[in-house]
Parts: C-alpha cells; structure tokens; sequence
C-alpha cells in the first residue's frame, strides 16, 4: 500500500480554464508544497468560443481536444500532476450558454443525471481522500449550467463520500470579496489605455462576488512564483483567456483583473481556527496519509 501525502486537495471545474482562473495560486502553492492536487474538470469546453484567429476553425469534438492540450500545459504551468476528466474523455459535453438550444443536448453536461456524475465523482474522492474539497457555489459562480451542474455534482459526490466513511472534512466554495473587486475594477480603469482591451467587464461579471464577512480563506501569492504561474497557466488557455499585465479578457474581450489572492467560503466540515485564514487545510489534524 502507498503512502498518501497527508494534505490531499480536489478541485471540481466545468471546462478547461475554470481551474487557473479560480485557483491558479492555490494550486501552485499546494502542489510545490508536496500535497496532493486533484483536478477533475467536467467537460473539455466544446462549444467555448476562440479568440485567436488562426485557431478559429476549431469547434466541437476537434476544440475539445485541443482545450484538453491546453489544460495539460496549464497544469505543467503549475506543477499540479493529477487531472482527470469526470468520467472519462468526451463523457459529458460542454453545454452552452443557460438558455441556448445545445442545453438541450441530451449528451450534455446540463443533461447529465446528477447521482450517476456524483457517483464516477465519489469514486474519485474514494482512491484520492482529499481532506479539502473545492467547488462553485449554488449558482456555479455566474449561472452558466455546467457551473451549476459541477458544484451539484460535486456536493452529491461528498454526500456519498461522507456516508462511505472517507468524506472531505472541509468542502469550499470560490469567492471574491466585495471590496476587493471593487477596488480591482477602480484600479483596472486606469490602466485600460495602456491594455490589449477596449472595455472593461464591471463587478457583476466576476463570479462568485460575495460581501467580505463570508470569506473564510484567502490564499495569497503576491509576488510569489505562484502569482507568476497562474498567469501563465491562464496564458496557456489561449482559445478562452487573452492575459495582459495585471488583468485577462475572456472572448468577450472584456478587461477584469487578474487575481493573485485567491478566497474562499466554507461551506461545509470543520470550522476553520481563525478569520481570514491563509491555509484551506489549517487546524485539521494531519493524518499520516491513507493507504490508497
Ligand atoms: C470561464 C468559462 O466558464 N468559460 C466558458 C463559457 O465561455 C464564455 C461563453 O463562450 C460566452 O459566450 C462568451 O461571451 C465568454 O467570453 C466566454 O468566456 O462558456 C463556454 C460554452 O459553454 C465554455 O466552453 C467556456 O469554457
Ligand atoms: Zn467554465
């Protein structure tokens, strides 16, 4: 039986990109830290739309493969070495935009039965016994249904873990405070001459803003080499993220700050010892790695 690092993290994304833009920082931090990451990402983004020009052609099964070469490099980018597809390559479709006719697509993520994703999902936190489990809230952070569908997923997933006996003794939800945003978007309309984007998004458009108090965990980096990676690991999602400086654009080519401290609400399991922690894993007794 092999050892297991006793810090053991699971990230549950929708597409390709979700997870540097979310927890680029964190992930980075973890993985250099020796800890064990997890990322299981729910479907492969095909019918995401492209920024650059020369890859425009590229929709489908034929985008889907190539935004899985480009998690592979983000996920060089920050040393994160496990990262799996919820069910298998091409096992939930990409839905769409809420409201367009492809949430219909009875192969999508959309459509998915909740208990069968949440069971290929338990499996995972079965072998993996993450402590920390990491998700979108309720409304998957900015309502697109593959959000949704992931933080259902993964919350049901947990649910089945628990009453396994190897539940996540904590499961987080991604977060921007308030202040912070607003603060950031200040900043950003100053500097937008000088960006590659002619407008700016606003703060409504970032997911998962709350207000200050319900942040329970912020990971920091700065001007560690953990900032520094996430930006690249971003630069590596080149169909869906154009970086420039301190801020990105999505297709939409909306400038929205780039963000080097990464939050987080407690959703669920052990309360944390202290405000505004700066470890997901503090106060949790480490184990000495369960056999897997
Ligand atoms: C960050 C994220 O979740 N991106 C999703 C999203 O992409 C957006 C969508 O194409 C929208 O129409 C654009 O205006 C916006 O700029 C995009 O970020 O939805 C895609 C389709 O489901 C998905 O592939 C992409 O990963
Ligand atoms: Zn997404």
């Amino acid at each position: 039986m092999t050892e297991q690092p006793s810090r053991r993290l699971l990230l549950v994304h929708a597409h390709p990109d979700d997870e540097s833009i979310n927890n680029g920082a964190t992930m980075a931090r973890y993985a250099a830290e020796g800890a064990q990451v997890t990322l299981v990402t729910c479907t492969l983004g095909e019918r995401g739309e492209v920024i650059p020009p020369e890859l425009a052609h590229l929709n489908g099964p034929a985008l889907g493969r190539h935004r899985m070469g480009e998690l592979t490099t983000a996920m060089g980018e920050l040393g994160v070495r496990d990262v799996r597809l919820l069910g298998g390559p091409g096992r939930f479709a990409d839905s769409g935009m809420m409201g367009l006719p492809d949430n219909e697509d009875p192969g999508c993520f959309w459509q998915a039965d909740v208990d069968e994703a949440a069971a290929l999902l338990a499996e995972v936190i079965r072998e993996t016994r993450p402590q920390v489990l990491v998700t979108y809230d309720p409304d998957g952070g900015y309502g697109h249904p593959d959000h949704i569908q992931a933080h259902r997923v993964a919350t049901r997933a947990a649910e089945l873990a628990a009453a396994a006996g190897h539940g996540p003794a904590r499961v987080y939800w991604n977060r921007v405070p308030r202040t912070t945003a607003e603060a950031a978007f200040a900043r950003l309309g100053e500097e937008l001459r000088g960006l590659p984007f002619d407008r700016a998004a606003t703060v409504d458009d970032v997911p998962g803003v709350v207000e200050d108090e319900r942040i329970d965990v912020e990971i920091a980096a700065g001007d560690t080499p953990y900032a520094a990676a996430k930006a690249a690991a971003m630069r590596a999602h080149a169909t869906q993220i154009e970086v420039a400086g301190s801020c990105f654009a999505l297709s939409n080519a909306l400038a929205q700050p780039l963000f080097t401290t990464e939050y987080y609400e407690l959703a669920a399991g052990q309360p944390l010892p202290e405000a505004r922690a700066t470890d997901l894993f503090a106060g949790l007794a480490a184990d000495a790695g369960a056999a897997s």
